[in-house]
């Protein structure tokens, strides 16, 4: 029997370069997907997995998705929104975080309404433009392609609106973020919306395992059964927590998946309730 197995490939763009190339092929890594050795490798097929893979600039990848081009894409939130494409956000992916700030002269600025009459420096012009728009406020926005916190010094710009991690650049050029944050950011899934392809069930099952895989770990301890309600009050489970009889009599295992964080305070606790061989464990996969 012949199958045409390219007929089915689910088509996926991946950040090729800049701070969500890194992480964006782990997380599909670890979601049992092939990725490339070598950073100039502009595509590659798993076939096994039915999945081809583009490098494709994050910028652009929205444009892709939207235009139906490429089935589903990982960029940024804030990329996303200033393509203006028609891609939608399927689940936010927990890296690349950062927020876009208006920044202007430590001590220069501290409203928006400020903003009024002033020239702005940006690589994000659809986030700002939208951003003035709503608030009827009126300045010139231009669009610079990077190393935008220079543009005030060089007398070309007032403020500046640009992505903000650890503010550390900002501090470097004598700036200062004002105003309330325009945007939260994040690496994202993003999809056409209408007509997902019927492999993309399964992608997405993939990388939302590998989310809770990474934020969730097991946790088991024994217990006397007459705090065992008390006990799995604290360790609800994502169902419910498996309870098994213990050969000792009036105790019991119980197992459940807990949140990574707060997990060495969880177990502080049960141990309180009287719990004792409490285990964490890793999860390394999982399907919910
Ligand atoms: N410190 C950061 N600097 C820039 N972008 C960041 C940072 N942290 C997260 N991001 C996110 O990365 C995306 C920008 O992708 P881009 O490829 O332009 O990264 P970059 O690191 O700015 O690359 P480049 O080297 O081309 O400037 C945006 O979604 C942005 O919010
Ligand atoms: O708050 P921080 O941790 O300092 O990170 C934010 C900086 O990182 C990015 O610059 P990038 O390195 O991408 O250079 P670019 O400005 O040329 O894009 C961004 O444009 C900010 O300048
Ligand atoms: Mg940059």
């Amino acid at each position: 029997m012949t199958t045409d197995a390219s007929a089915a490939l689910l088509r996926v763009a991946v950040p090729n370069k800049g701070s969500l190339s890194v992480a964006a092929t782990e997380i599909l890594r670890e979601a049992g997907y092939r990725q490339r050795e070598d950073s100039k490798q502009l595509t590659l097929l798993d076939r096994e997995n039915g999945v081809e893979f583009f490098y494709l600039r994050p910028r652009d990848i929205a444009l892709y998705v939207g235009e139906g081009t490429l089935d589903v894409g990982i960029t940024g939130r804030d990329l996303l929104r200033d393509s203006g494409a028609t891609a939608e956000e399927v689940m936010g992916l927990g890296f690349g975080r950062s927020r876009f700030r208006f920044a202007g002269p430590a001590g220069r600025y501290s409203d928006l309404a400020e903003l009024a009459g002033t020239r702005i420096a940006t690589s994000y012009t659809g986030v700002v433009r939208a951003f003035l728009a709503e608030r009827g406020i009126d300045a010139s926005v231009t669009r610079l392609d990077g190393a935008v916190e220079t543009s005030i010094q060089l007398g070309v710009a007032d403020v500046i609106a640009d992505v903000v991690e650890t503010g550390s650049t900002l501090r470097r050029a004598g700036l200062e973020t004002f105003g309330e944050t325009i945007l939260e950011s994040e690496a994202v899934l993003v999809t056409r919306g209408s007509s997902v392809p019927g492999g993309f069930e399964v992608f997405r099952r993939r990388v939302e395992g590998v989310l809770v895989a990474r934020s969730y770990v097991m946790m088991d301890y024994d217990i006397e059964e007459l705090h065992l309600t008390a006990a799995t009050a604290l360790t609800p489970g994502i169902e419910s927590p498996t309870v098994a009889p213990l050969r000792r009599e009036g105790w019991v295992a119980v197992r459940a998946m807990v949140p990574r964080e707060g997990a060495q305070r969880l177990m502080d606790d049960l141990y309180d309730l009287g719990a004792r061989g409490i285990l964490l464990t890793d999860i390394h996969a999982c399907r919910l």
